[in-house]
């Protein structure tokens, strides 16, 4: 079925919705096979409509709900979006959520100590463990989303008006954990090939220092950047930090689930990772793996006693507002967690077919590569104002032509129109994919005549 139709399918929830459908005329602009798939898919629903009369709504929105045709596109597609590729999920986390949907289903076997990475049916606390050890750190939690890691930190060790060392190149999650801990972000400027060096933090270290008499409470800092996935020195610039006695995060969204991370190695306090992001899971997960010297902090359990009935909760943690990810999400993670372990031994594979991709797409004339080169990732932001660009200046379709032009041979996801300076992602791509991928930008290139480095 073609996107069109596919689109205009997943629009449809209601029985309402459908009988409109049905009621009315084929739309327009579809081609013969399209109007034919419509004609096929309405007298499916024709068929559900005439079932359905006098179910009860549960039994009426799950009939339509199997109506709705599965998004198929990294089947049918070669997928380029910037920010998905590492978080689609493994057929075993779609298998896990759909046994582990209903929210509370990790709770089923939650016996005392009532807390989430205690349950050891299925084997949470053994997946928790495996966290920790996978990113090499003492301890890990699993979060909603990597955002919520940077705020357990943030309200644990950031104070109001403390300010909080983070990268020009910072995600803004960050500076939003910041503010809801009553902390003020410092930004550490980039140097001229868009890089934060050990360097630089400690000048705005000192910099602090000398404006407000105070140490930064804590310095957070992308491994990978959102903006250009440049890899920045963390190791360095957690010496630095700790010269001066601040702890550091590090903000592995672009890393933890695809890149070996050694937290140790690294030296920092805290890991954090997006499990929607780089780890194969369902939104909204992320780990956030500690180190044994700021557990008890970050981790501490509640002091808080009832006031009329006394009551306590003692082994719930604060921060993690007791449970965190609770049924599919959790559930998605543990069931990528194998393959999302073992593809992290690849991950050279990965950059080096990024580079052949790009490598390709720079012999290109006019086009170049705005994140460092060669690659040390697979997102990349690109620039091909000077190539691509120029055709669209006059073309009918005027910049939304390469998009047509990839969608036609199968490539989807770089947002339409917006192709001037933009970011793709090539992680998770087969050898022949990427050379396919490359093939398409040169023969679209030769198609309009854009003239191509030998
Ligand atoms: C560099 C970076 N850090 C953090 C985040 C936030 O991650 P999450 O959506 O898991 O909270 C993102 C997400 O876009 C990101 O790009």
């Amino acid at each position: 079925m073609s996107i069109r139709v596919q689109k205009l399918f997943e629009a449809i929830f209601t029985l309402e919705d459908m009988r409109e459908i049905y009621r009315g005329s084929v739309p327009k602009g579809l081609d013969k096979s399209e109007e034919r798939a419509f004609d096929e898919k309405i007298a499916e629903l024709k068929a559900i409509i005439s079932e359905l009369e006098g179910d009860t709504g549960t039994a009426r929105i799950t009939k339509i709900a199997d109506s709705i045709p599965i998004r198929s596109r990294e089947e049918d597609f070669i997928n380029i979006q910037p920010i998905q590729a590492a978080g689609r999920l493994t057929p075993e986390a779609r298998k896990a959520l759909a046994a582990y949907g209903d929210g509370y289903s990790t709770c089923d076997a939650c016996r005392k100590p009532f807390r989430l990475d205690k349950i050891t049916k299925p084997g949470i606390a053994e997946f928790h463990a495996d966290l920790a050890s996978y990113v090499n750190m003492d301890v890990a939690r699993v979060v909603p989303g990597a955002r919520r890691g940077f705020q357990a930190v943030a309200q644990s060790l950031v104070a109001k008006g403390d300010s909080v060392i983070v990268s020009a190149l910072a995600h803004y999650t960050e500076f939003l954990a910041v503010e809801g801990a009553g902390g003020v972000v410092r930004e550490v400027p980039l140097n001229e090939k868009n890089l934060v060096t050990p360097e630089a933090t400690a000048v705005k270290i000192e910099d602090v220092i000398r404006e407000t008499g105070k140490t930064p409470a804590l310095v957070m800092m992308d491994h990978v950047d959102y903006q250009n996935a440049n890899v920045h020195d963390i190791s360095a610039i957690a010496k630095v930090a700790h010269q001066y006695d601040i702890p550091i995060l590090y903000n592995g969204a672009y890393t933890v689930g695809i890149m070996p991370v050694d937290g140790k190695a690294l030296g920092v306090d805290f890991v954090v990772g997006s499990g929607h992001k780089s780890m194969a899971s369902v939104a909204p997960s992320g780990v956030l793996a500690v180190s044994s010297e700021w557990a008890e902090k970050v981790l501490n359990t509640t002091a808080m006693t009832g006031d009329l009935t006394k009551r306590k909760f003692g082994i719930k943690e604060v921060q993690m507002l007791g449970c965190t990810l609770m049924g599919g999400t959790l559930l998605s993670m543990m069931a990528s967690f194998p393959a999302v372990k073992e593809r992290t031994l690849h991950w050279d594979d990965e950059v080096r077919r990024s580079n052949y991709f790009i490598d390709r797409l720079l012999s290109i004339t006019g086009s170049w590569v705005v994140s460092e080169y060669p690659r040390k990732h697979t997102l990349t932001k690109v620039d091909t104002t000077g190539s691509f660009d120029t055709v669209a200046k006059t073309h009918k379709r005027r910049g939304f032509f390469l998009s047509d032009e990839l969608s036609e041979r199968g490539i989807i996801g770089e947002f339409a129109g917006a192709t001037r300076t933009w970011k793709l992602n090539t992680y998770g791509l087969s050898e022949k994919q990427v050379h396919y991928l490359a093939d398409v930008f040169i023969e679209i290139a030769e198609k309009y005549e854009l003239p191509i480095a030998e």
